[in-house]
């Protein structure tokens, strides 16, 4: 749905929104916050900020932003409202206390930014009456529904930086470096970045692990291809890398190193990418839900920034991801 057709709807105007931050902190979020700030005050509408995302919302930490507070935000990493991880807002009984916080303030609708569990809350939420739109700001990319989530491409270019300094070693030292991303049980970082690094192998639950084929595979690399270093990604959550490397030091002419990135990947300036993207959906959020378009989330499509229902978005199936892990078989 085009924005054009939600702005026609029409609706009662609301005074008062919020918004959150919530799951992983992205890089871009920042943005996201400020692009919420400025276009809702710019349309008169008062904007609160939920500190420390479904914690917050349910503990009542919420107050009124101002101008200033979104000021020299843009390219901060992280989330300057906080977030947290709340198991329990599955909870009835927890997110009708969070709807009350809401109520008591007179807050009429609320902007979430996070990922596939966020969007779960937001889901919830809706459903109980609440006018909430969800924004994608995750690093995993693992929101079918939009080709982009906000982080990825600074989390994609930190791991790319990183790679190419183990580069430098393993191509000096005749090394294999088995590198662990993020992405929770989502591929997209390691598949973006194998063919951002021109890896040997990426490892993930689309990929399975068939640990003898990598040794032969390594062996021949090194024999028949004249390789002297060489990289391989893992997902998190697929591979033991360290014992990985230790068998490719013991079966093959390559040292095995293993190294896990962790939340260096999280960290630091958006890139503009993610700025742009950010700025985007945050204007675009205000406008679905001062249309009251609840339930739905923001979406990057071909290029286009659309609506769609948060079921649909998280239900959907990822057709880019085919064509990319061919295109990773076509270039190894
Ligand atoms: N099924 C669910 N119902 C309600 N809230 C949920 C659900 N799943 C996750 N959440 C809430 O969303 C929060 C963030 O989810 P999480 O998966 O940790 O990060 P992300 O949103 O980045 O994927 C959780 O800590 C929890 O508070
Ligand atoms: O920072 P934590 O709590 O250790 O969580 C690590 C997880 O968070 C992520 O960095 C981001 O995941 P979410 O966006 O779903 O929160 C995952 O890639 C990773 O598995
Ligand atoms: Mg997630």
């Amino acid at each position: 749905m085009y924005i054009q057709d939600l702005v026609n709807k029409g609706g009662m105007k609301m005074k008062k929104i919020a918004v959150l931050t919530s799951g992983g902190d992205a890089p871009g979020m920042n943005a996201a916050i400020r692009a919420i700030m400025r276009v809702a005050s710019r349309k008169g509408v008062e904007v609160y900020g939920i500190y420390d995302g479904y914690t917050g919302l349910v503990n009542g930490k919420i107050e009124k932003l101002k101008n200033i507070d979104v000021s020299e935000i843009l390219s901060r990493g992280g989330t300057i409202l906080g977030s947290s991880r709340l198991p329990e807002f599955k909870e009835d009984q927890v997110q009708m206390q969070a709807i009350n916080q809401l109520k008591e303030r007179g807050i009429e609708g609320l902007i979430v930014i996070g990922g596939d569990g966020t969007y779960r809350g937001a889901l919830e939420l809706s459903q109980k009456g609440i006018c909430c739109v969800g924004i994608p700001g995750t690093i995993d990319n693992d929101i079918n529904g939009t080709d982009e989530t906000i982080g990825f491409h600074t989390a994609l270019y930190n791991i790319v930086d990183a790679v190419n300094k183990l580069r430098d070693t393993s191509s000096s030292h005749h090394r294999c470096f088995v590198i662990e991303v993020m992405g929770n049980h989502k591929d997209s970082l390691a598949l973006y970045s194998g063919i951002a690094c021109g890896s040997e192998f990426i490892i993930t639950k689309n990929t399975g692990y068939d640990e003898d084929y990598i040794i032969q595979m390594m062996d021949y690399y090194e024999k028949q291809q004249g390789k002297k270093h060489a990289i391989i990604i893992a997902s998190e959550k697929m591979i033991d890398v360290e014992k990985l490397a230790e068998r490719i030091s013991k079966e093959t002419h390559f040292s095995g190193r293993s190294i896990v990135l962790g939340h260096i990947q999280r960290g630091g300036s958006p890139v503009p990418q993610d700025r742009i993207l950010a700025s985007q959906m945050g204007q675009y959020a205000v406008e679905l839900l001062l249309n009251h378009q609840s339930g739905y989330c923001v979406c990057k499509k071909d290029n286009h920034i659309v609506a769609r229902k948060i079921e649909d978005a998280l239900n959907d199936v990822s057709e880019i991801q085919e064509r990319m892990y061919q295109l990773f078989n076509e270039l190894v």
